[in-house]
């Protein structure tokens, strides 16, 4: 029987962890950085400070004449002026939080710790820091680790493995893979296994044996991720990064495991304050979607932690998914809301700081994972004869061509399986020595391409531009491969951040979870399919009622599910691409430009043209009325040349003109592309919905007939396919409140836009007398 690490039954040692059942929230805030001091960067208020600690558990923000806000935090770092009698160094991090992880994990806890805040504010200066003095905890800790080892009572052996993963635009992507042995067409994925809790088969688990060895990885690592110049940071993040340190401290018959996560978030800004456009812009999007079912899922697990029934969306984003375990399960979390002092970043600040005020309400579990080697021994090996077991009877009940593939993915399976537990000391010393000798000889290769400046990141992303990947927004940006943020450094660690890689110029509306959850469906429907009709096959031979009764109800509960998805995508979802155009000073208008194409009910035919055809005007605060394309243009034209023309002749001048798409300033131009975005995923999702609900009428045919007893009610492919469906309805939630975001933004800009009028039509009033 599989058990899980979370199963306090496997473990006789194991107790609850009472000191600190829920996250620990820190918040540090930085000095002023270059950028600030030299002028690059923002307006007047750069350099004006607007936050305080009047203590280590206490942070004030305040702007202007407004109160002063206060939040409390578990520990508060003064990393702004040296002076300050409070004032935190990269030492002052890792003695108050970096210490504490260590101490965890030779006791078996799960560790981990996510830095988060906007770009520019810290987060990767403090999770891996510079050189000397200026280390970060990763560094530290892992230095620390190594050290505490050496101090453990005699007969313990230690195994240590680490892994370093990079999300980016909502794929994985393995930062410690040499080209050798990656397969940039094999997709990474979170699974969640039985016994090992989060995982992502075939990522590389590197064996380690000193702390050399680790930052080795780590400098290498880090010189693959995605980095790139944006307005507000010169070397930003441009995606996630986790880097994991799995121990088995091994003594006697005991064993106990610890995992550490230490995780850098790319910059949680808005995109309009980073200037995103083109690529920038899609990861930018990408990023915020990640952040924003982290948020979604802090809140719901927030509500849960006061008793409300909630049910937190982990499966939305590759991110939420990967750290489910840290954020609410058995994990000891530290969360590092990173901060900029800068009055001119004060929204940003503010609601860092709030997010982590409802950080503060998530409850863990943390337990110390305390096995017997046997136990857990047992359970692996247990786990492989299950996959074996699979593979034997897949053999012997070959029912479709797909079938090869799915042995050979299951073989895989379990040699990754063997591999693991070779790594991790649980199998004979031999295999420990035949996975150390592979890790040492593959460190060499990475040694020798880091040498000659051949890193796997540009093979992998040579490869992603097959034409595999559907372009975004049909603009092909930032192909020159000589820009400032393409280039790739192969020095080491001295020049981490600047030797971090650009973004790709592909576009990844294909990779958009919601495609790739209907996608899920759709698949998983075929499988629930092949099940199904091999039991109603089965079904005539057995004929047992109470079994069919279960699989029409599955089956019922299915459909209802596909009718949910593709339900409400014209209905509910607000398709209507809102266009607000920008005027951009010509010399005496003030132009706002609002058009809107409604195209709910058209979802699926979302053709240019007939927006066209059915473009509908809105004259701010002044009418409303159909146009025909022609008409549109025209009105649109006249009232345009009106404005031009007086500047002061009634409506035209207070009215603002409506024009079609091209007088767009760059924000609206971001604004319609990322809405196009959507718009197209949303299709793919309903679309893809409707193949599954195609595919579930051949299933409901299928199960007419009574099913092998006790097979299907169950089965987890059916159950996949309700999955798939309740995740592409959360991904639907989730676009329709960007496509509400998008509005928001539309409106806001429009509001701009009119005040700008009245300005100048009061100095011109003025100016008239
Ligand atoms: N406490 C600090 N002391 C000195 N310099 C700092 C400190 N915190 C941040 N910096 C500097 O500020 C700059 C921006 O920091 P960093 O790159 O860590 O930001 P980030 O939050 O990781 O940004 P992004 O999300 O864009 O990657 C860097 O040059 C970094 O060295």
């Amino acid at each position: 029987m599989a058990a899980r690490a979370g199963d306090a039954s496997l473990r006789p040692n194991s107790h609850p962890d009472q000191d600190e059942p829920r996250i620990r929230v820190c918040v540090r805030v930085r000095c002023w950085i270059a950028e600030e001091k030299t002028g690059d960067r923002g307006g007047p208020d750069v350099l004006r400070c607007c936050v305080e600690m009047p203590r280590t558990t206490s942070m004030h923000i305040k702007r202007g004449d407004e109160p002063a806000r206060g939040f409390e935090y578990d520990r508060c770092f003064w990393s702004f002026s040296e002076d300050h009698p409070l004032y935190a160094t990269q030492q002052t991090l890792h003695d108050e939080v970096g210490c504490q992880m260590i101490e965890n994990a030779v006791a078996g806890f799960n560790n981990c710790i996510f830095a988060y805040g906007q770009t520019g504010s810290g987060k990767s200066y403090s999770v891996l820091g510079g050189q000397g003095e200026q280390r970060g905890l990763l560094p530290r800790v892992v230095e620390g680790l190594f050290e505490r080892f050496t101090q453990l009572e005699e007969g313990v052996t230690v195994k240590a493995v680490v892994s370093f993963v990079e999300i980016y635009n909502e794929k994985l992507r393995d930062l410690l893979a040499s080209d050798e042995t990656v397969d940039s067409k094999v997709k990474l994925a979170v699974r969640e296994h039985p016994i090992l809790g989060i995982i992502v088969p075939g990522l590389t688990q590197s064996v380690v044996e000193n702390c050399t060895e680790v930052l080795d990885l780590v400098d290498y690592g880090t010189s693959n991720r995605r980095t790139s110049a944006t307005a507000m940071n010169a070397t930003s993040s441009r995606s996630h990064c986790i880097f994991s340190f799995k121990t088995n401290l091994i003594s006697g018959d005991q064993v106990k495991l610890s995992q550490t996560h230490l995780v850098d978030l790319a910059g949680s800004e808005r995109q309009k304050r980073t200037q995103a456009a083109g690529d920038r812009l899609k990861e930018g999007a990408a990023i915020n979607q990640s952040l924003s079912t982290l948020a979604r899922v802090i809140s719901a697990l927030a509500d849960s932690s006061k008793k409300k029934a909630a049910n937190p969306p982990f499966r939305t984003s590759k991110l939420t998914h990967i750290l489910k375990e840290s954020l609410c399960g058995n994990s000891k979390t530290v969360m590092m809301a990173a901060i900029s002092p800068s009055l001119a970043d004060y929204e940003e600040t503010l609601s860092t700081l709030n997010f982590a005020k409802s950080v503060k309400q998530v409850q863990t579990a943390a337990t110390a994972n305390v096995l017997s080697t046997a136990t857990l021994e047992q359970a692996l090996r247990e786990e492989v004869e299950a996959l074996k077991a699979k593979v034997q009877m897949a053999q012997e009940q070959r029912h479709d061509p797909d079938q090869d593939a799915r042995l050979k993915d299951m073989q895989e399976k379990i040699d990754k399986q063997a591999r693991y537990m070779a790594r991790m000391g649980l199998t004979s010393d031999k295999d420990y020595e035949a996975a150390r000798s592979e890790d040492t000889a593959m460190a060499e290769r990475r040694r020798t391409m880091v040498m000659s400046g051949g890193l796997p990141g540009k093979a992998l992303h040579d490869d992603s531009d097959d034409g595999s990947w559907e372009e975004w927004d049909g603009q092909d940006s930032e192909s020159d491969p000589d820009s400032p943020d393409q280039t790739r450094s192969s020095s080491r660690r001295s020049a981490r951040k600047s030797s971090k890689t650009s973004a790709r110029s592909d576009a990844d509306a294909e990779s958009h979870p919601a495609t790739v959850l209907a996608r899920r469906a759709q698949g998983s429907g075929g499988e629930a399919g092949c099940v199904l009709q091999l039991l109603g096959r089965d079904s005539h031979d057995s004929g047992a009622q109470l079994d069919a009764e279960a699989v029409t109800q599955k089956l019922q509960q299915l459909q209802e599910l596909a009718d949910q998805v593709i339900g409400v995508v014209p209905e509910q979802v607000d398709l209507r691409p809102l266009v607000v155009v920008d005027a951009r000073e010509p010399a005496r208008v003030d132009v706002v430009v609002r058009v809107l194409a409604p195209a709910a009910g058209q979802a699926p035919r979302l053709g240019e043209e007939e927006e066209c055809a059915r473009r509908k005007t809105t004259v701010v605060g002044s009418r409303e009325r159909w146009l025909s394309s022609e008409e549109f243009q025209r009105e649109a034209s006249s009232i345009v040349a009106a404005a031009e023309q007086g500047g002061s002749s009634g409506s035209a001048c207070t009215a603002r003109a409506l024009v079609a798409g091209g007088r767009g300033g760059p924000e609206a131009e971001g604004l319609r592309r990322e809405l196009d975005g959507v718009r197209r995923e949303l299709c793919q999702v309903r679309c893809r919905a409707q193949a599954a609900k195609a595919e579930l009428g051949l299933l409901s045919a299928a199960a007419g007939a009574p099913a092998a007893p006790g097979a299907l009610g169950l089965h987890p492919a059916a159950s996949e396919v309700a999955k798939g469906f309740q995740e592409a309805l959360a991904a639907l939630d989730h676009a329709r409140d960007l496509v509400r975001g998008v509005r928001e933004d539309g409106e806001a800009i429009g509001q701009r836009g009119l005040w700008r009028g009245h300005r100048r039509r009061t100095l011109e009033a003025l100016w008239n007398g």
